[in-house]
């Protein structure tokens, strides 16, 4: 059993709160809820032994010897639908790529790629299909799932959205008091808010997307932290907003508590029936979302066979961003996605981005032996990829066994970090430059959303940022003495659907060749229940004054000083969150005095 050591801690004696935290990685080996079954893995086919073999020859190559040979380089670059794709700065021969397809063969990776578009039941530990791509299919485009053509599903709640969203936008839908509705906070966490994130990110500056959203304010609100509450409401008046629920399950702990403190919220200032026009939902469980008092009506749907973090081109990012941006610009996002999702069905494996980004992966990974991974977009509208990302490549390929419940004796899944460049440049490239080795994805944007040419410079603004753009990589490649390796990537505009889209099938390809389901998530639903074993701790601790019970040493420690450095009884609970609507709204840093 692999163990895991954790750091804990933290102390806020900055806040003066003096509570203590830790942040629990426990050493825990999940075995999937099915039988151990004796399938091969991977690494006792033939192509895995070839790689292993062939990296001593590797490591006696010089990245810039690599990049002296023309003709590999030029096999390197594929281009696809405005995407651009150079790879040759990989630490790869012509030999790697070609033994890195019969990997993939012996993965029968084109086999589960089909098995996936056709509705199987690949994500067997839970026994669902895997059709994010119907998300964003065309309207007369068949996908089914169960012997069902799951499309037209998608197309009603598009249809409503684009409806919904249109009247909210035109006025004609307007709030308890009369006003229309100009501000949105969604309310979500994990897949039901780093997508609909980025892509807001990505669109607040596109010159044709700003027109649609003048007057219009978008804002998440994911932390069950208050603080986060207070900066989502700061500003905004209850009688013009609307609150969209996102939650697959709707039983997420924090968006369940967000929801209702800004159900709070709304029905202090208005009164509980403004609660109808102003608070609406995005949810697989329809049962749910009226059990919380809104009307299925208002609801969103989307379906089991939409992974959360899978999940920004269902209703979970298309009804916040349609509210924002109208649905015309939405669903050309759809289409960009959707143009990908062909290609990677589609495309031989030597011209498929998705497939040879996801065997590079995996090259790096469990061959070279590198397990993290920069993301580094040249492009500030790009500056929530890097997160979105790290949720969609590690809560999906963060396994220590393979599909069939057998642990993997090879490294699998990526650690994913990234900032927009330059501002990494100024913070942790030296690390990639003289530390560690790191592969790199650099993301560079031909054309700016929003370009400046000063009188004067010597180049534009944009061409500024794209002169680091081309310099960083050549300096990681050549180095003056140490070998790096990295790929780049050019899109002719910024294109983040098809970017979407290319590291979604990226990150499926890494767990098709690894042998592991990358539909999961049980060590999240750990997580998740020792949190509610703590969360009933706490209640029984300062309503009851039960001790401290049934934790380790370091827990109950730190459990028992948390409850003693900040006691509070039930009626000051009340006074603090019963009146939501006039003590709650304060600013964070008087909110924070009062209560220390
Ligand atoms: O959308 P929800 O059901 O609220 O889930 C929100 C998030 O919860 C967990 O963290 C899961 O691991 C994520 O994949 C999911 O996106």
């Amino acid at each position: 059993m692999p163990f895991r050591p954790s750091h804990s801690l933290l102390d806020c004696e900055l806040l003066n709160l003096a509570s203590a935290f830790c942040q629990l990685q426990l050493p825990f080996f999940f075995i999937p809820l099915v039988e151990m079954a004796s399938t091969t893995l991977i690494c006792d086919t033939q192509p895995w032994k070839d790689l292993k073999a062939h990296t001593e020859d590797i490591k006696k190559t010089h990245l810039r010897d690599l990049m002296n040979d023309k003709e590999r380089c030029e096999s390197m670059m594929v281009e696809f639908d405005g995407m651009f794709l150079d790879y040759s700065r990989q630490c790869a021969t012509l030999e790697t790529i070609d033994k890195l397809y019969k990997l993939a063969e012996a993965a029968s990776l084109k086999q589960q790629i089909n098995r996936m578009y056709s509705g199987e039941h690949i994500n067997s530990t839970e026994n669902r299909s895997v059709l994010h791509v119907a998300l964003r299919a065309p309207r007369d485009a068949v996908i089914n799932s169960d012997g069902k053509n799951v499309v037209p599903d998608v197309w009603n709640v598009l249809d409503k959205i684009k409806d919904f969203s249109e009247k909210v936008r035109n006025g004609s839908w307007v709030g308890a008091t009369g006003k229309p509705l100009k501000d949105v906070i969604a309310i979500g966490i994990g897949g039901s808010f780093l997508g609909p994130l980025f892509v807001h990110a990505a669109l607040q500056t596109d010159p044709e997307a700003v027109e649609f959203a003048k007057g219009r304010q978008l804002r998440f609100l994911a932390n069950v932290d208050p603080i986060d509450v207070a900066r989502n409401i700061a500003g905004l008046n209850p009688e013009t907003t609307l609150v969209v629920v996102v939650s697959k399950t709707f039983t997420t702990a924090e968006t369940m508590l967000n929801a209702r403190t800004l159900r709070e919220w709304i029905s202090s200032a208005l009164g509980p029936s403004a609660v109808a026009k102003h608070m609406v939902a995005v949810s697989t469980n329809l049962t749910l979302v009226e059990k919380f008092g809104i009307d299925p009506n208002n609801a969103f749907a989307f379906w089991d066979w939409v992974g959360g973090r899978y999940s920004v081109c269902s209703a979970v990012g298309v009804l916040p961003l349609s509210l924002q941006y109208g649905f015309s610009i939405v669903e050309k996002f759809l289409k960009g996605a959707s143009s990908i999702d062909e290609h990677f069905r589609s495309a031989p494996f030597e011209k498929n981005i998705p497939v040879l980004l996801g065997l590079l992966s995996v090259w790096n990974v469990s061959f070279l032996g590198y397990p993290a991974r920069a993301i580094l977009p040249y492009s500030q509208a790009l500056e929530k990829f890097a997160p979105h990302i790290q949720q969609v490549s590690m809560e999906s390929n963060g396994k220590g066994v393979s599909i069939d419940g057998v642990p993997l004796p090879y490294e699998a899944g990526e650690i994913d970090f990234g900032e927009p460049g330059t501002n990494g440049q100024h913070s942790f490239y030296q690390l990639i430059h003289q530390g560690r080795v790191i592969p790199c994805d650099f993301i560079g944007i031909v054309k700016s959303q929003q370009p400046v040419y000063l009188k004067g410079e010597v180049v534009s603004n944009h061409d500024e940022l794209m002169s680091n753009f081309f310099a960083q990589p050549d300096a990681l490649a050549y180095g003056k003495t140490a070998e790096q390796l990295l790929k780049e990537n050019v899109s002719q505009h910024l294109i983040p659907h098809k970017l979407l889209a290319s590291y979604e099938h990226r990150v499926t390809v890494e767990g098709f060749v690894w042998g592991i389901n990358s539909f999961d998530q049980w060590g999240v639903e750990l997580g998740k229940s020792l949190a509610t074993q703590v969360r009933k701790q706490l209640n029984a601790s300062r309503t009851k004054s039960e001790p401290v019970e049934g934790f380790n040493f370091s827990t109950t420690t730190l459990l028992t000083r948390y409850l003693q450095r900040w006691r509070y009884d039930l009626s000051e609970i009340l006074e603090i969150h019963g009146n939501l609507g006039k003590k709650m709204i304060i600013p964070p840093s008087s909110q924070m005095h009062t209560h220390v």
